[in-house]
């Protein structure tokens, strides 16, 4: 009897970590947990309810692992808050490939399902660290290094009100920049990288300056500067655009995120009714928690 039911918990993520365009990305302790069950019928179009990313990934999940299509139903619930720089996209994605998965009688492996999800997405920066959690530094190729990340390191998350579309954020990116933009983008992506891997936190500070993406984007997160430079006034090791925004992290080692938090939501008039969570990394990545 084959297996009826999964339930697949994908962390969120933050992503770019200010110059890691597309490269940098980090699993957070706020999770979604996707629920697939096999229903009767044949083929996988009888998938319901309908959502085009689902039926994408579905699309991409049985071509990928040759066959074995079976109709099912899905949902999600969970606390990855929608279209705010946070991977949400992933977490429904991932859910589902890894669910479908878990009821084919696992064929893929984590690197083929991480694949398939980053392929989807357009950009490995959010799919590498919820499949695999940890800090992850992946490029397009879908070669990948992960590193372990301490609690130590909060997230201070500021989350408004109001959504970004990835989509339509990428549009937004120069065909061009200059070569000084990406030296120093360069030189910080590489330093922060180097900083998380040997957990040596208090050296990220002062290399969050981004050339590639957030001058591109903070017209859509008024106050995006006021609200980084208020969270490092008190305490933040750095701060930048969570992916495509609309969530600001900043980043302490101290212990403070509430009162960085609070600091943030008053730099500007727009975010003083946003969300404040302070989070830490996960290590885990995408999990089965459940089949029956
Ligand atoms: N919990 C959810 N339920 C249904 N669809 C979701 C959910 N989370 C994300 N999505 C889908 O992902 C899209 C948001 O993706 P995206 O713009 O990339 O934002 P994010 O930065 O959060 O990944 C939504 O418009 C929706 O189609
Ligand atoms: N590198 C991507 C990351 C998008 O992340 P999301 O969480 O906003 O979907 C980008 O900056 O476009």
């Amino acid at each position: 009897m084959p297996l009826q039911k999964a339930v697949v918990q994908v962390p969120a993520s933050t992503s770019n970590l200010g110059p890691g365009y597309d490269c940098l990305g980090l699993a957070l302790q706020i999770y979604n947990r996707v629920t697939v069950n096999r229903e009767k019928g044949e083929g996988a179009e009888m998938v319901h309810p309908a959502h085009p990313m689902v039926e994408e990934a579905t699309d991409a999940y049985f071509k990928r692992a040759r066959g074995g299509a079976f109709a099912y139903s899905w949902s999600i619930e969970g606390d990855v808050p929608m279209s705010r720089g946070l991977g949400s996209s992933v977490t429904l994605r991932l859910g589902i490939l890894t669910g479908l998965n878990a009821l084919n009688g696992s064929p893929l492996d984590q690197q083929a399902l991480f694949e398939i999800c980053a392929e989807l997405e357009g950009h490995p920066d959010n799919a590498g660290p919820a499949t695999f959690g940890g800090f992850v530094v992946a490029d397009e190729k879908f070669d990948y290094y992960r590193f372990d990340v301490e609690p130590e390191l909060q997230f201070v998350l500021l989350i408004p009100d109001y959504e970004v579309l990835t989509d339509e954020a990428r549009k937004l990116m120069p065909k061009v920049i200059t070569h000084k933009d990406a030296v120093t983008n360069t030189g910080n992506a590489c330093k922060i990288t180097a900083a998380i891997a040997t957990k040596q936190y208090h050296q990220l500070r002062g290399n969050f300056d981004d050339y590639l993406h957030q001058p591109y984007r903070e017209h859509l997160v008024p106050g995006l500067r006021e609200i980084i430079d208020s969270g490092k006034a008190v305490g933040a090791v750095g701060g930048f655009l969570s992916g495509s925004g609309s969530t600001v992290a900043c980043l302490t080692v101290r212990g403070d995120g509430e009162k960085i938090g609070q600091a943030m939501r008053l730099a500007h008039p727009s975010v003083r009714d946003a969300e404040v969570r302070v989070v830490s990394a996960d290590n885990d990545g995408a999990r089965v928690l459940y089949t029956e």
